[in-house]
């Protein structure tokens, strides 16, 4: 398995795209992510995003990533890993929770919404 680095552009099953910058030596990251769907009642706009990954020796990377929503006052969290196998494409398998901000805590109950998403690298 080869070293697997997040940094570049990725696509998602719903079509959303992020960019993720490079990688320090802490294995932190930064970067930004263009949802292709939301659920908010603004118009979509791209969003930063923070994280961290693993740097393994044997490639096969765990991280996570906070997207705070600039349109909507939500929160995203992926959590997943990085599978490269040699020759072929290397894919980001992840589950995600989705967090609103609700007017009151006997609405906490409905506010966590979770999925996984597959992305690929794009281009
Ligand atoms: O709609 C939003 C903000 C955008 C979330 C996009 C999600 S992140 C997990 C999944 N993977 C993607 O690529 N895109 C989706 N926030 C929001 C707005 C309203 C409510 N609500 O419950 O009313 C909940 C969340």
């Amino acid at each position: 398995t080869r070293q697997c680095n997040l940094t570049g552009w990725w696509k998602n099953d719903l079509g959303s795209k992020m960019y993720v910058s490079e990688v320090d030596s802490q294995g932190n990251f930064s970067g930004e992510y263009h949802t292709a769907v939301s659920s908010a009642q603004k118009p979509i706009e791209p969003s930063p995003l923070v994280g961290s990954q693993h740097l393994d020796e044997d490639g096969q990377c765990t991280f996570g990533f906070t997207v705070n929503w600039k349109f909507s006052d939500s929160t995203a969290v992926f959590v997943g890993q990085c599978f490269a196998e040699k020759g072929e494409e290397e894919i980001l398998q992840t589950s995600w929770l989705l967090r609103e901000k609700v007017d009151s805590q006997p609405n906490n109950w409905k506010a966590t919404r979770s999925g996984q998403n597959i992305f690929t690298r794009m281009g």
